[in-house]
């Protein structure tokens, strides 16, 4: 893809941790646009989806943190990430909690008969209001895509479901929840824990991941989060888990997928500049995006 569109999306709605609402400035601080400006012939920055200071609000009925909010702004990003498909260019959302993904499925998802969804990520956000610990929607919205849960995040943008459960992969994951469990076995949703990582490999893991997707999908969305990767290589996020995924495989991960060219739109959610050490997690994610974009050393 020649043109490549950059859309902030500064939402921390969807869970209790507040700053991850900066991860858009401290990626960008990071460089993003010196980093690809070599891999693209035209690069925008569309700037941030406006979220503003809301208050949190319980839903009464879901026990949901800001069921309305999340609602209406991922809306706004459904919309924005549409508009740039339309215009033949690719979209590259910088989260925001995980819950951003709603939105950004919801506008990506219209474009294709069968979207692929990798879902890099050490939880599986595939929890509904009835299965979730928390109340917090970033912990949600694998399921949601799916068409599983309250309808005000299923129906965003109007259609549901944005995804098949057979077209999803979920590489990294180390902490599900029960309810979570279910799902996956219930759907057959195929996931590659850190258990396949260690024992395969991650070339491996790329190879039969991008060999099951190309296969039935007509674009592919990758949706990173940075706690996919190891809390030591990336200790700006919200809910760490020990055990990840390394540096170096993400890079070879984000290569594989260069190779396979199969990557429609991307976002990289997650990163937390309060809880980060001097910026590094903002700075992995601009590399690792370097490599799904096809940097290459010589
Ligand atoms: N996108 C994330 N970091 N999600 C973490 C979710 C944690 C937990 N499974 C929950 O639902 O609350
Ligand atoms: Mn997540
Ligand atoms: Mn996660």
């Amino acid at each position: 893809m020649k043109k490549l569109s950059i859309i902030g999306m500064p939402m921390d709605l969807g869970q209790m941790r507040r700053g991850v609402d900066m991860g858009p400035s401290a990626i960008r601080y990071a460089g993003i646009n010196e980093r690809l400006k070599p891999l693209f012939e035209e690069i925008h920055d569309m700037g941030d989806i406006p979220i503003g200071r809301p208050e949190v609000v319980i839903d009464k009925e879901s026990n949901l943190r800001n069921l309305d909010l999340v609602a209406e702004k991922s809306t706004l990003l459904a919309e924005k990430v549409d508009e740039v498909i339309q215009s033949g260019s690719f979209p590259l959302v910088l989260g925001g909690d995980h819950s951003i993904a709603i939105g950004t499925l919801a506008g990506v998802s219209k474009h294709y008969k069968n979207l692929g969804v990798i879902w890099y990520d050490a939880h599986g956000d595939l929890n509904t209001a009835e299965t979730s610990p928390s109340g917090n929607i970033h912990g949600m919205p694998l399921a949601a895509s799916l068409g599983i849960g309250h309808p005000s995040l299923t129906n965003i943008a109007g259609y549901a479901p944005k995804a098949k459960p057979e077209n999803v992969v979920i590489i990294g994951a180390r902490s599900l929840d029960d309810g979570e469990k279910i799902l996956i076995k219930e759907k057959g949703i195929k996931v590659y824990s850190m258990h396949e990582i260690d024992r395969l490999g991650m070339a491996k893991v790329m190879e039969e991941t991008i060999a099951y997707l190309k296969e039935k999908t007509d674009g592919v969305h990758l949706s990173l989060d940075l706690d996919g990767l190891d809390p030591n290589d990336a200790p700006g996020v919200g809910t760490p888990v020990m055990g990840g995924i390394s540096y170096r495989e993400s890079h070879l991960a984000m290569e594989m997928l260069e190779e396979s060219k199969m990557i429609t739109s991307a976002e990289f959610v997650e990163v937390n500049p309060i809880l980060d050490e001097k910026n590094k997690t903002a700075r992995a994610a601009v590399e690792l995006m370097g490599s799904l974009f096809g940097e290459k050393l010589i």
